[in-house]
């Protein structure tokens, strides 16, 4: 996929929960020279993410979920942190999808609140949920909030959706 071929800086994340593991792809883009970001849970809870960089040998904490992030309890990591915006692409966790891109996650709403601006704002990164093709289904209800996909890789089929498609200038370009 061209978001992930041409992309310099991606986010993704350590699977929980039988979520699709992209840890494979660390090595892939490491090789490429891709900085790789995991998202953390931004302290003074206002339930968004920062994406901070890492690699083998980062210092990792286990967030209030039990998952594994990169440890910013000192500061330590300010430096090599992230705002959405400033990502190419991000590989996205999920429980389902459709083929219209709409996502449903764990419940937290951490990734709409944090990719808000997506849906005013462009360049946006490019969004991919990862996928077990069972996740699948006919079709989400969709909230205010929600930030549709640009695409869903399954273990089975890649689906692209109509936000994946790029808007066209006013003047038509
Ligand atoms: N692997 C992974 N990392 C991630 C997320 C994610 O969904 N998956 N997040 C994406 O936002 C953020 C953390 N958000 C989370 C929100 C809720 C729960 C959770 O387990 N909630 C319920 C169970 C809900 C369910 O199973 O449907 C719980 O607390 O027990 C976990 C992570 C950041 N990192
Ligand atoms: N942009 C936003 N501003 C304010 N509240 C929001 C925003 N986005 C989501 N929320 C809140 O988050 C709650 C959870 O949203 P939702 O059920 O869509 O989460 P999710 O996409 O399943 O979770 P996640 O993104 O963490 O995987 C909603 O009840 C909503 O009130």
């Amino acid at each position: 996929m061209p978001e992930v071929q041409r992309a310099r800086r991606v986010a993704l994340y350590l699977p929980s929960d039988g979520e699709i593991d992209p840890r494979p792809l660390i090595a892939w883009f490491e090789k490429r020279c891709v900085a790789v970001y995991l998202p953390v849970l931004r302290p003074l809870s206002d339930n968004r993410l920062w994406f901070v960089r890492y690699h083998r040998g980062t210092r990792m904490a286990i967030n209030r979920f039990g998952i594994p992030e990169p440890d910013t309890r000192h500061g330590a990591h300010r430096a090599r942190r992230l705002p959405a915006w400033a990502l190419d692409t991000i590989l996205l966790p999920l429980v389902g999808f459709d083929d219209a891109g709409n996502r449903i996650g764990m419940g937290g709403g951490f990734y709409d609140r944090t990719l808000a601006f997506a849906r005013r704002t462009r360049p946006k990164p490019s969004l991919i949920g990862l996928a077990h093709d069972c996740q699948h289904v006919d079709a989400l209800p969709v909230a205010g909030w929600d930030v549709p996909l640009d695409a869903i890789v399954s273990d089975q089929r890649l689906v692209r959706t109509r936000s994946g498609c790029p808007a066209r200038n006013d003047d038509g370009r």
